[in-house]
């Protein structure tokens, strides 16, 4: 067994042994928890991906709870480990827990806690931002630059697409797609295609007013349509993005065939997880047709992008940073130590998990909740009243 050989240690004599498989941004989540008698280990391992091994090592004989990434394989191994060690909380470090079998955790009584809404905005900012990179082909122009090829403006240097007045396709219009799609919306006037399981009334209410207003105002407005496939969207959008959660049901679901059905200058954007789009396809698809664009912030085998990708020059390819900003990682930090803090302590666990405001307020003490616990109901905590 690989033996940790670097771990940083807050409040050495704290009751409730936690680990934090990675440093986090920020202190408060460390002063969180050591103001609440834990005994925080922070693994400072100098490899990015821990594997099974090194995290059974951290784990050790006694545990209370493991704050983790998403890096991380989290199963029947490091639960029956967890939980032997006599640890009931686990969390992930993110919203998506694709990484996570919770039916393993459910099985050993884990609670397993994410992070939603803290990084709702901070990655629809990317999606957008790689949506006009794409559109406007920043990254090419860049290079051009700084290859001293600019020799004098040309009618027809860097020509890329025009947004406003274009369509936006959502797919998968939850808290980051809708926020997406009022960005691109609101910014760009780009009308709106969109399809999930579920209907996303917020958004619909809010591009009916957009447009109302802009009517009101003499301009052309702005439409909606939820559509009732996911080719409706394929087929009418110029820019597509994605933003469903990593299941078997969005497993490939951009594929060779779903590809040829989108415009030949389409944009497809993924800031959700690489195994939604069969990338060996996209290479391919790139390759034929080098007016489509792509924007890509997550892959398919994490580091590693499929042969070819990196060669193409109508790719903008970023290394999963959509939720790197400052205040939403700190939050993200936060979020997680409260909802192994809350397990331990036997909080009850919060009522939304879409409304994480009053956990993130750093004058105030957070509430005695977990933040967010996605398997509550099958292990039987309670919701909190407040
Ligand atoms: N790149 C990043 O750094 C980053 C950051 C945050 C989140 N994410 C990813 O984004 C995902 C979404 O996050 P969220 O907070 O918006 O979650 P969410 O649950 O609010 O939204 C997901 C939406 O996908 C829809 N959906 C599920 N299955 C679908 C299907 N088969 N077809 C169409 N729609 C489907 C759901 O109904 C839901 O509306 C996360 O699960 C995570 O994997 C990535
Ligand atoms: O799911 C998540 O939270 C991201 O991928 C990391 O922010």
């Amino acid at each position: 067994m690989a033996k940790p050989v670097s771990i940083e240690v807050w409040n050495p004599s704290g009751k409730y042994r936690v680990i934090s498989t990675k440093p986090m941004p920020g202190t408060r989540w460390i002063r969180l928890l050591t103001d609440q008698d834990c005994r925080v280990e922070i693994c400072t391992l100098k490899n990015t991906i821990l594997s099974v091994e090194d995290i059974l090592a951290l784990i050790g004989d006694r545990c209370d709870g493991v704050i983790g990434q998403l890096t991380e394989d989290w199963g029947e191994v490091l639960f029956s480990a967890l939980s032997r060690a006599g640890g009931r909380a686990f969390s992930n470090m993110a919203v998506g827990y694709n990484n996570v079998d919770v039916e393993a955790a459910n099985k050993y009584g884990v609670a397993v806690g994410n992070t939603p809404g803290v990084l709702t905005e901070t990655t629809a900012e990317l999606a957008a931002s790689l949506s006009l990179a794409a559109a406007r082909r920043i990254v090419e122009a860049d290079e051009f630059m700084r290859a001293g090829l600019y020799d004098g403006w040309l009618p027809n240097l860097f020509v890329g697409n025009l947004l406003k007045g274009q369509t936006v396709g959502v797919i998968g219009a939850g808290r980051i797609g809708s926020a997406y799609a009022r960005m691109m919306v609101e910014g760009f006037k780009m009308n709106l295609i969109y399809y999930d399981l579920y209907q996303a009334t917020r958004l619909e209410k809010f591009v009916t007013a957009y447009g109302q207003f802009l009517k009101a105002n003499g301009e052309q407005p702005v439409t909606w349509k939820r559509a009732s496939s996911m080719d409706e969207v394929l087929q009418e959008a110029d820019v597509i993005s994605l933003h469903p959660i990593l299941d078997k049901t969005t497993y490939h679901l951009i594929n060779k065939e779903r590809l040829s059905n989108m415009k030949k200058e389409a944009i497809l954007i993924n800031c959700s997880r690489g195994p939604v789009v069969d990338e060996v396809a996209l290479v391919e698809h790139l390759k034929v047709n080098p007016m489509f664009r792509v924007g890509l912030d997550v892959f398919e085998d994490e580091p590693h992008m499929k042969p070819g990708l990196a060669d193409m020059k109508n790719a903008v390819v970023v290394p999963h940073i959509a939720s790197a900003s400052k205040w939403t990682r700190e939050g993200m930090a936060t979020l997680a130590a409260l909802n192994v803090l809350g397990k331990i302590k036997g909080y009850p666990v919060w009522s939304n998990p879409n409304n994480v405001e009053p956990f993130l307020n750093e004058n105030s003490p957070p509430p005695a909740a977990s933040p967010s616990i996605v398997n509550a109901k099958a292990i039987g905590l309670t919701a909190s009243k407040l």
